[in-house]
Parts: C-alpha cells; sequence; structure tokens
C-alpha cells in the first residue's frame, strides 16, 4: 500500500459537520500536500471556517475521517487532539492579541504553556520570531494598542510560529490591511513556506492572494469541495458557483487579467 502520510499534511474523508438541523459540512473530502499554499475560498457562511476549525478539533464532527500529518484527529477535543496542537500555528480573522502582554509575552505564550524553558531561551526566541516576520527586536516591548494593522498580523503570525509547526492555519490573514501591507504579508507567508517548508491552509477572500501565493485553490460550496486546483485551473472550471465566484463583475473589474 503507498504510504500517503508523507505526501499530504492533512486529509479529510467524507466529513460531515452541523449544528442542530443546519448541515455545514456534507460528506467533504479534502487532501492538502505536505508543503503547499493551499487556498480555501467560498461563500460567506459557507463552513470555510468550520472546516477550519474542525480540521484543529475545536469542532465536533458528526462522521467522516481527518488526519493531521499522518495521525487521525479525534471526533471530539480530546487529549490525543490537544498532544497534536504543536502540529498547527493558527492564525485567527482578528488576530487576537492578549492586549495586556507585550509583543514578546505574546509570543512566549505559547512556550510557557507547552515548554520548560529559561527566560533567557525564550527571549531568544521572542526575537528569533520576530526578525523572521520581519519586526524589529524593540518592536517586542510594544503593546498590542501601539501596533498597527500590519505589525498586529506579524505578531499574531510570529507567535503562530512560536513552537515551529509544520502546518499554517491562516483564517483571512490580509483582511483589514491596505494592498500594499497585504501584498507584503503574502510575500512574508511565501517566504515562510519556501525557507521553512511550512504548509498553509489559508481562508481568503483575497483575490490578490489567491493568484500569487497559493499553489492550489480549493472551492467549498453545498458543503462540499467542487473545485480543487491551480488557479488557471479553478478560473476554468464549469461549476456554478465557482464561476460566479471568479467571472462575476466585481471579479473581473479587479483581476482584469482573469478574462
Ligand atoms: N458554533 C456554531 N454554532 C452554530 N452555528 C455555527 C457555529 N459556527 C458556525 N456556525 C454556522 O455555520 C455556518 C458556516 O459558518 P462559517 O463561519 O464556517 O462560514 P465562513 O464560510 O467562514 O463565512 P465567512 O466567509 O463569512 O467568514 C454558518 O451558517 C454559521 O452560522
Amino acid at each position: 500500500m503507498v504510504d500517503t502520510s508523507q505526501t499530504f499534511a492533512i486529509r479529510v474523508r467524507d466529513l460531515v459537520v452541523g449544528f442542530g438541523r443546519q448541515i455545514v459540512l456534507d460528506h467533504l473530502s479534502l487532501d492538502v500536500r505536505r508543503g503547499e499554499i493551499l487556498g480555501l475560498v467560498g461563500a460567506s457562511g459557507g463552513g470555510k471556517s468550520v472546516l477550519m476549525r474542525t480540521i484543529i478539533g475545536l469542532i465536533p464532527r458528526r462522521s467522516g475521517e481527518i488526519e493531521v500529518m499522518g495521525e487521525p484527529i479525534g471526533a471530539t477535543h480530546d487529549r490525543s487532539t490537544r498532544s497534536l496542537a504543536s502540529q498547527w500555528g493558527i492564525l485567527f480573522q482578528q488576530g487576537a492579541l492578549f492586549s495586556s502582554l507585550t509583543v514578546r509575552q505574546n509570543i512566549q505564550f505559547p512556550l510557557r504553556e507547552n515548554l520548560v524553558l529559561s527566560q533567557q531561551l525564550m527571549d531568544e526566541i521572542a526575537t528569533a520570531k520576530l526578525e523572521m516576520v520581519g519586526l524589529r527586536p524593540q518592536d517586542g516591548d510594544k503593546y498590542p494598542a501601539e501596533l498597527s494593522g500590519g505589525m498586529t498580523k506579524r505578531v499574531a503570525l510570529a507567535r503562530a510560529l512560536a513552537l515551529d509547526p509544520p502546518i499554517l492555519f491562516l483564517d483571512e490573514p490580509t483582511s483589514g490591511l491596505d494592498p500594499i501591507a497585504a501584498g507584503d504579508f503574502d510575500a512574508l507567508i511565501k517566504t515562510l513556506q519556501r525557507t521553512l517548508g511550512l504548509t498553509v491552509f489559508m481562508v481568503t477572500h483575497d483575490l490578490a492572494s489567491l493568484t500569487t501565493v497559493c499553489d492550489r485553490v480549493a472551492a467549498l460550496a453545498d458543503g462540499k469541495i467542487v473545485a480543487i486546483g491551480p488557479m488557471r485551473e479553478l478560473l476554468q472550471s464549469e461549476h456554478p458557483w465557482v464561476r460566479a465566484y471568479f467571472h462575476g463583475k466585481r471579479s473581473q473589474m479587479l483581476q482584469p487579467q482573469m478574462r
């Protein structure tokens, strides 16, 4: 039998997730390859965040299988899921830094929670992570309220990378950033993928991010992945929602080269 655990960072099979009578994910299957940046698009309220949260064990599923780096994820948020948490770093939509902690303390938070390290080593790690995301060591003394939107995202990214996870989950990483800051952030993600060999699972509505940094794009509609492949293949998809998304008036206005 072929050992797929070396090929795929994430495998989702026949996943069903719902709340009460609402079925959000309906027998969804998806493979994320090791080392790729996968972009996930879908209608607002279509279940992108629910998929991401189910993969990391925050939302229980009704049925289906999930594997991360070859390890099965439990159906509920149990001990085995918690021990897998060092496999991923997460950047939630709002950045969600602790406002009463400095930037350095925010970055060190996952280290304190998971490891026993000397303060000197934690300070060295925080400085290295700040540099990795393009911030200066002295930015470590600032509080979240003193940061710009772009800096906040970078600090949240540094915190997500604190434990050197092989997988990064990003929920709309460029939302709220101006186009220049968004482009810089995209470039940073690409650099981290290349230099660290990271697998990146990115929920985004940002057409520029999809076009410039994603190796593949997956489209979620009607609770399933209805198209997946490089952006040029998605643009050829005949699925009605995918066509409407990429070839609708607004997309064409933003990306004239897509026509
Ligand atoms: N904890 C929850 N309890 C009940 N319903 C929920 C919960 N979380 C999400 N939902 C519902 O699941 C559906 C999918 O939500 P989700 O947040 O995944 O959408 P999304 O695709 O990420 O949307 P957006 O692009 O607007 O962020 C929505 O109808 C939402 O109301």
